[in-house]
């Protein structure tokens, strides 16, 4: 494990270009964007500026058109599947749990697919992963039909760390959730982060999430990042996104949210 304020993220000089019919779409325009051990980043940006398309570049499941993107100091093309799943896990937004699975079943999946520990070893892991979000041990054997949006938030989150990855990825974490169960998730998320000194870097829209948790934010507009640095000098870019984004219709809850959480100088 790198130390403290080492690089878990580089990303260099990236291109993404999609050849439509008729046109082509540049999403990404010689982007740079790194991410220190340790940290929380959150990316925001307008719909359709690419953060979805930029986290999965950065687990390797597509190629940008030009430019590097390194995990730990080796290029994620390099990595494979395998490699990019254990530096990495990732909450996707809906939660996406296979519904013919119990929760135990759907957190231990990673380690299953792997064939290489034995199925005792490999329940007891998601065992401790179940009870490590917050869950009970009987909750394991409940069907994702019969779980609420909360519970699906944490079943996910623990099948994203059964290989205990240092790097998070979550994409709108929050989204979804009622005030109380986004609450209670994000308090999760910080135990966590501070516990397993996990390195988290979110795609979210909610101003609270972002408050609560980012040490660091990095703008995504006209097709790379356009500001970076923590929220109170983010908020302070002259840019029209920046400018509707935190201080807009909802520059008041920005205002009392910096008050809130002094941390976010
Ligand atoms: N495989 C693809 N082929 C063609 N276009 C694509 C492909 N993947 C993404 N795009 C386009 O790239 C752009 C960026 O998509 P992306 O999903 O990353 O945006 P986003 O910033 O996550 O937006 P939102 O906040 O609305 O989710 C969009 O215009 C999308 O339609």
């Amino acid at each position: 494990m790198p130390p403290a304020g080492a690089p878990m993220i580089e990303i260099s000089g990236l291109s993404t270009v999609f050849e439509l019919p008729g046109r082509r779409l540049t999403v990404h325009e010689n982007l740079d964007f790194s991410v220190q051990r340790g940290e929380v980043v959150s990316l925001v940006g307008g719909s359709g500026t690419g953060k979805t398309v930029l986290l999965r570049q950065i687990l390797g499941l597509e190629r940008p058109t030009a430019g590097d993107v390194r995990l730990l100091g080796q290029p994620v093309a390099e990595l494979g599947e395998r490699g990019a799943s254990a530096r990495i896990g990732m909450l996707f937004q809906h939660g996406a749990l296979f519904s013919a699975f119990s929760v135990l079943e759907n957190i231990a999946f990673p380690l299953r697919e792997l064939r290489t520990l034995p199925r005792s070893l490999v329940r007891e892991a998601a065992m401790v992963k179940l009870q490590m979000v917050g869950l009970r041990p009987e909750d394991g054997a409940k069907m994702p039909a019969d779980l609420s949006g909360g519970m699906i938030k944490r079943v996910a989150l623990a099948r994203a760390l059964i290989m205990d990855p240092p790097l998070l990825l979550l994409d709108e974490p929050t989204a979804g959730l009622d005030p109380d169960s986004s609450d209670g998730f994000v308090t999760l998320l910080r135990s966590l982060h501070r516990e397993l000194a996990l390195t988290v870097v979110m795609v979210t829209h909610d101003l609270d999430t972002l408050f609560e948790l980012s040490t660091r934010i990095a703008v995504l507009a006209d097709r790379r990042v356009i500001v970076d640095g923590p929220p109170r000098e983010v908020i302070a870019f002259q840019h029209p996104f920046v400018h509707d984004f935190f201080l807009g219709q909802r520059g008041q809850r920005a205002m009392e949210l910096l008050r809130e959480y002094p941390f976010a100088v």
